[in-house]
């Protein structure tokens, strides 16, 4: 068992260190998403040149406040299903109905995401389209 989760269990005391562990933690789990989820390389660069839009065409307050949250949304749901299908290969690595299902609606986690992504894109750089 890891220090980490041994300390977790006795309920240890808060420590900025490993806060600081924490975060380097969480910025391994975007390193690994960029790494080896092919997909989130898509949504990098596609979150890429929304913003290079957006600065070039100049949107407003409420507008680059849905871009950053259509972003977020897809990365968050990107990083939950990548997540559950690093845990359901460690744990089932052989092929089962559930863990397909399971798969699948993670799946659809990220389709609804990119979908809400897409009608921020039209809201906001066809102007007219959505209003
Ligand atoms: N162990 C399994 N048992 C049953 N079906 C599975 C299993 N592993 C994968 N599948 C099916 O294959 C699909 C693709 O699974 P896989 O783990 O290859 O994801 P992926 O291709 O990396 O997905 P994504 O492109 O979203 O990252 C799943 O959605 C599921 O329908």
């Amino acid at each position: 068992m890891r220090a980490k989760t041994e300390r977790r269990r006795r309920g240890s005391q808060f420590s900025l260190l490993d806060r600081f562990t924490s975060l380097r933690d969480a910025l391994n789990g975007l390193g690994i998403l960029l790494v080896e989820q092919h997909n989130a390389r898509i949504h990098f660069v596609v979150a890429i040149c929304v913003l290079a839009l957006g600065l070039l065409t100049g949107l407003s307050g409420v507008e680059w406040i849905m871009v950053f949250a259509a972003i977020a949304l897809v990365w968050m749901a990107e990083a939950f299903n990548s997540s559950l299908e690093y845990l359901a290969d460690a744990a089932v690595p052989e092929t089962h109905e559930l863990i397909g299902k399971a798969k699948d609606v993670a799946a659809a986690g990220v389709l609804i995401s990119a979908g809400f992504a897409v009608l921020v894109g039209l809201w906001v750089f066809i102007p007219g389209l959505i209003r």
